[in-house]
């Protein structure tokens, strides 16, 4: 038996790499399908080799985490992409991917890409609104090659997913960092495959020794569906030291007298922009219909 990880999956066929340059055609056991488990790209696994050489996934090692979007397991951290501009940063939007990855449980990484286009404006708001949180803030350009370094220093030794909305420069950044990954960039055809359903496959880049990446495509809104309304606080890092110090036990910090979270934000210790992110979504999770 061999230990490797699955990079790749297509048509019922999983490509396991198992060493630096070795990557093995394989089928899952039956076994798997018959307990409802189709094995995911991110999948430690154990492979055993037939005759001819193909593998056979005998085993999957319990999943660390698995995201539906992309689809793929055992992710360790996220980098958040935006632009500084075109398309210019919904910072709401970045809000909302934060919260899925704190949802998730992954290390967060924000990037900030295509510096040559010099907004220093809003380049000082987010490094003002989210350095002050705990996220590492990057600021890179493909363009200028800049930041690059940054980016790479925290891809070593782990599963890292590149998300962010559509235009940023995510496949740019990846292509700038292996030029052996080759990524489609920059032309709507990825988005028309889409369309006529032509998935496009999730794959696993190989990064370093032991590291990983993984390009999605860009998507422009994600839902906060399956978050309970006390829950949204807790993934807001920077409310954290005031949660338990409200009046109320209860206090979703909107309308409640002495409320700890909108005496840290009079306190500039929390953002306003944040604590707006906040209530919109907390609105928006309130107002999903339960069934
Ligand atoms: N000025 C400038 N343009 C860039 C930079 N990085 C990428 N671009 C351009 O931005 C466009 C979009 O780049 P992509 O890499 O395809 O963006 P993406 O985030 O992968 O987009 P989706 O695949 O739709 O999610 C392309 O035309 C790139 O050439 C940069 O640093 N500066
Ligand atoms: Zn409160």
């Amino acid at each position: 038996m061999e230990k490797g990880v699955i990079i790749k999956g297509i048509g019922g066929f999983y490509y396991v790499r198992t060493s630096v340059s070795e990557i093995v055609e394989s089928k899952a056991r039956g076994k798997f399908r018959k307990d409802n488990i189709t094995p995911m790209v991110g999948d430690y696994v154990e492979i055993s080799t037939d005759k001819e050489g193909k593998g056979i996934i005998e085993t999957i090692l319990p999943r660390k985490n698995q995201l539906v979007r992309p689809p793929v397991a055992n992710i360790d951290q996220v980098i958040i992409v935006f632009a500084l501009s075109n398309p210019n940063p919904n910072l709401q939007l970045l809000d909302r991917f934060l919260i899925m990855a704190e949802q998730q449980g992954l290390s967060i990484v924000i990037c900030i890409n295509k510096v040559d286009l010099e907004m220093e404006d809003i380049k000082e708001k987010i490094k003002n609104i989210y350095e002050n949180i705990e996220y590492p803030v990057i600021f890179t350009s493909v363009k200028d090659e800049k930041g690059i370094e940054d980016l790479k220093h925290y891809l070593n030794d782990h599963i890292t997913v590149f998300a962010g909305p559509s235009g940023v420069g995510k496949s740019s950044l990846l292509n700038k960092i292996n030029q052996d990954y080759q990524l489609e960039t920059g032309k709507v055809s990825k988005k028309i495959g889409r369309g006529r359903h032509t998935t496009r496959h999730v794959e696993l880049f190989h990064y370093g020794e032991n590291g990983y990446v993984v390009d999605t495509p860009g998507f422009s809104s994600l839902g906060v569906e399956n978050i309970e309304p006390i829950d949204l606080m807790n993934y807001f890092p920077e409310f954290r030291p005031y949660l338990g110090q409200c009046k109320f036990n209860s206090c979703l910090h909107m309308q409640e007298p002495k409320c700890a979270i909108k005496e840290a934000i009079g306190l500039n210790k929390i953002s306003s922009h944040r604590y707006e992110s906040y209530q919109y979504l907390l609105e928006e999770i309130k107002n999903i219909p339960k069934y």
